[in-house]
């Protein structure tokens, strides 16, 4: 297979994701850096002159929160940083908004959750908003919603959220900025480490010591997540430059600058990739032999039939875990009943089910759709 040209992956990208971290943009004890924000939308007002398309993805909520509500440091609770979010997000949006707004450019704010985007009509409906906001010619600034969000479906990394908004927007591009200027084989403090220029797959990361977030404080899932959201957006075709904010210019102008990952695989389904990465089980389903081959082969729906036990306290619309009779994962699927009433279905045909209980109980208990094969 003929490797593609890197230069050429960045200069022909007509829509570019541009994930920027909270430690590019504010400090823990100053809030919003102004200077920053300018210095990053004059690069995007740039490239977006020169015709491409941008979806911003900014963290920084949290972080631009603190200092209003006289905190020192990112909260430990989540209903404090929910807080703090919640003053934030307002105050960021108004500083894009404003900043943007020297080049005669609108910006569009977009807050999502996990949960949204793994049902169907959600996800269906977050990609034509966006689609429809790039069309007007607006910048949409994207952000997981953290006021709402929960523990349990919290992103809480925007790394891995850019890659699967990279992903719903069919972006040519994602470009991830943070305070380091790209990945480092050990620790970036040590003058011992050296940067990894590009990574064209796996196997170019053995050995790399992926560290956590650094010293500055905001941040949140250091190398760790940006490493995986650069897996998950080259194995759906997508190629990822990561880079430090201050040389977003040379990023988005096809330089060499950081580490660019090589695109290793095709686009595929849409959701699903939100599905087997975002999301976390509520529950298990025991799938017999038959039921794991019907689902792993085949590719059919999961029917009551199959199931031999379920744990957990799910309910309709949840993630849940495909696991065979070893206890190991082979799918995730979204589910169509409660855990409670599960158990009096298994085993029996949805025929006899609709004869009996009516027409609702045919349906599947993870429908093809909304099901993806883990392979671990
Ligand atoms: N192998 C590595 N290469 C580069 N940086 C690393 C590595 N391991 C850990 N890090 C740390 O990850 C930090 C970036 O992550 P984070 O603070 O979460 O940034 P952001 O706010 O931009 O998302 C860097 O400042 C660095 O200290
Ligand atoms: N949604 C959170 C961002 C969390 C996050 O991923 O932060 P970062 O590691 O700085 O990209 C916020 O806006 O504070």
């Amino acid at each position: 297979m003929s490797v593609p040209d890197r230069r050429e992956d960045v200069t022909s990208a007509r829509r570019i994701v541009v994930k920027v971290g909270s430690s590019s943009l504010t400090t823990a004890a100053g809030g919003l850096d102004a200077d920053r924000v300018d210095a990053l939308v004059d690069v995007i007002a740039a490239k977006r002159a020169e015709g491409a398309e941008i979806v911003l993805v900014s963290s920084g909520a949290i972080a631009a929160g603190l200092a209003p509500l006289g905190l020192d440091r990112r909260p430990r609770d989540l209903a404090t940083a929910q807080a703090a979010a919640s003053v934030g997000q307002g105050l960021l949006v108004a500083r894009y908004t404003a900043s943007f707004a020297r080049y005669g450019l609108r910006v569009g704010q977009v807050l999502l959750t996990v949960d949204d985007m793994t049902r169907r009509t959600h996800y269906r409906n977050a990609y034509q908003t966006l689609d429809r906001l790039l069309n007007l010619g607006v910048l949409p600034v994207v952000n997981e919603n953290d006021t709402v969000a929960t523990e349990e479906i919290r992103f809480g990394d925007n790394d891995r959220l850019a890659a699967l908004v990279a992903h719903l927007v069919r972006a040519d591009l994602l470009v991830l900025l943070s305070d380091v200027d790209g990945l480092y084989d050990g620790d970036p403090v040590r003058h011992t480490s050296s940067r990894i220029p590009e990574v064209r797959g796996a196997a170019d990361l053995e050995g790399v010591e992926i560290g956590k977030a650094g010293r500055a404080g905001v941040g949140t899932g250091g190398m760790v997540t940006k490493v995986e959201a650069a897996r998950i957006a080259t194995t759906a075709g997508i190629p990822v430059v990561l880079t430090a904010a201050r040389h977003a210019s040379e990023a988005l102008t096809g330089k060499q600058t950081g580490t660019f990952f090589h695109r290793t695989g095709v686009r595929g389904a849409d959701r699903l990739l939100w599905l087997a990465h975002a999301t976390t089980a509520r529950g298990r389903l025991v799938l017999d032999e038959g039921a794991v081959g019907a689902v792993v082969e085949r590719h059919k729906s999961l029917l009551p039939a199959g199931i031999t036990a379920v744990e957990g306290g799910f309910v309709a619309g949840d993630p849940v875990d495909l696991v065979d009779e070893n206890g190991h994962i082979i799918a995730r699927g979204l589910v169509n009943f409660d855990a409670k009433e599960l158990p009096g279905l298994l085993g029996r045909s949805t025929h006899e089910l609709a004869r009996e209980m009516g027409p609702a109980y045919e349906r599947e208990v993870v429908h093809r759709d909304d099901l993806v094969l883990l392979r671990r």
